[in-house]
């Protein structure tokens, strides 16, 4: 199992270009399976993620063919079958979105519940409320969903919670519904407004994406498309973040701040200059942070995507901070191992209060989920001396090319078996 070593102390300085955003790739992959047309997508991630979703997908008879750098296209005329197997989905909790899609387009469809980052129990419950509410005869049997519908019809569904993939699953078996679908209490992220786009450029009727209401007037048919998928706002702030815990200054590309209003609010109030340009972002740090406090909810709120690199960023700044995790349960334990580093964090409940220490000194550490990873590469960058990071697979399913880019950015890090 690869690690990840890093000599820590250099103060990141340079350019890095951001890649495509993998929590809008995912469910877009999936939307390929709603038309028999080709689906063209540019800015694709090179993401584990991405790569398993892409074969989940090939099996079920979809045909990928990449082109260029970037881009692939998916031909989904015919669906050989409509079955996600737990093998292929377990390492992945948006393998649930291919559900929606599969039972608009087939009519049946049968999806290991998924798995994915351990930072909460994450049910699908709402994702099958709400299709049951569209007409869909549901069981969950044997750790599989297994679904039937002849054609879905049109409903009003409110989720009790406001979740991403469940807002995506529901909005992708809408477009092929029998008349409307109101979603309410649906999610903003800009993720879901991407897919909304790509959906709409299929064909799909759907307005108030990025609002609280999304209605979608089912269509017979959705055609091909072309679409190019957003910038990653989570790998953006992640390498901002990045920047700011070594006392550096980096310039990122092909990115955007519009979906960043809080985190780059935060990022002020830690005493980082920023400047925004139409597609780029640069960061000089100060010499020393301030610690920033915060509390994760739903979009345009903090994301709990960046909670994690928070913490490392409060690790050794100046003061102390109280992070609060409300969407899920199970998301401090990076905090354990941040501890390893030095770090002075205590845990209460849905609170971390993190008291900041003059340096943070290297340490073998493991990463337990995607960003928990991100954040013990933040806080190792930061570190005194060496630091061993174990298990960095998860770091694979989100961040393209992790190393190279940090490389070009000037710092010591480089995978070791
Ligand atoms: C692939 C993808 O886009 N993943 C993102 C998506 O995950 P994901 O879509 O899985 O997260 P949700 O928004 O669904 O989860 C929010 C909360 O609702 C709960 N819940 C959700 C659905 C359901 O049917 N029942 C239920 O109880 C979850 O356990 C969690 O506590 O949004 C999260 C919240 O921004 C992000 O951290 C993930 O990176
Ligand atoms: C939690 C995440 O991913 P997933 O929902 O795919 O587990 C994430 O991207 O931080």
């Amino acid at each position: 199992m690869d690690k990840l070593l890093i000599q820590g102390g250099v103060p990141l300085a340079g350019e890095v270009v951001i890649s495509g955003a993998k929590n809008a790739a995912l469910p877009i992959l999936c939307a390929s399976l709603l038309s028999s047309e080709t689906l063209n997508l540019t800015n694709l991630p090179h993401l584990n993620d991405v790569s398993t979703m892409l074969r989940l997908i090939a099996q079920m008879g979809v045909g990928v063919t990449l082109e260029g750098a970037d881009g692939l296209s998916l031909d989904s005329r015919s669906i050989t079958q409509p079955l996600a197997p737990y093998d292929m989905v377990k390492t992945m909790r948006a393998s649930i979105l291919v559900l929606g899609p599969l039972l608009a387009r087939c009519g049946e469809a049968k999806v290991s519940l998924p798995g994915g980052c351990a930072i909460g129990a994450r049910p699908v419950d709402q994702h099958i409320k709400g299709l049951q509410a569209m007409g869909a005869d549901i069981r969950v049997e044997n750790g599989y969903v297994i679904a039937r519908a002849s054609r879905l019809k049109g409903a009003r569904i409110v989720t009790d919670m406001v979740t991403v993939t469940g807002t995506e699953n529901l909005m992708m078996a809408a477009t092929l519904a029998e008349g409307e679908t109101i979603i309410e209490n649906a999610a903003r992220e800009p993720e879901v407004v991407d897919l909304a786009n790509c959906l709409s450029a299929m064909g799909a009727q759907i307005s108030g994406a990025g609002s609280g209401v999304i209605r979608i007037q089912g269509v017979e048919r959705l055609h091909g498309a072309t679409h190019s998928i957003m910038p990653d706002r989570i790998e953006t702030g992640t390498y901002l973040c990045a920047a700011a815990a070594t006392g550096g200054e980096v310039r990122l590309t092909r990115t955007s701040s519009a979906y960043l209003d809080v985190v780059i609010d935060k990022l002020l109030d830690a005493g980082c200059d920023i400047d925004i340009e139409r597609d780029a972002i640069t960061l000089k740090a100060p010499p020393r942070l301030k610690a920033v406090s915060l509390r994760t909810a739903p979009y345009p709120a903090f994301p709990t995507d960046m909670q994690a690199q928070f913490m490392a960023l409060n690790c050794a700044a100046e003061g102390s901070a109280i992070i609060r995790e409300t969407i899920f349960e199970n998301r401090f334990m990076h905090a354990v191992e941040l501890i390893r580093l030095g770090a002075d964090i205590r845990i209460d409940g849905s609170n971390a209060v993190v008291t900041g220490v003059p340096h943070l000194n290297g340490a073998t550490v493991m990463a337990t989920d995607l960003r928990a990873s991100a954040s013990l590469v933040i806080a190792g960058l930061a570190a005194q001396g060496e630091t061993l990071i174990e298990r960095i697979y998860h770091l694979d399913r989100g961040y393209e090319r992790i190393e190279e880019k940090l490389s070009r950015l000037g710092a010591r890090v480089r995978r070791v078996p």
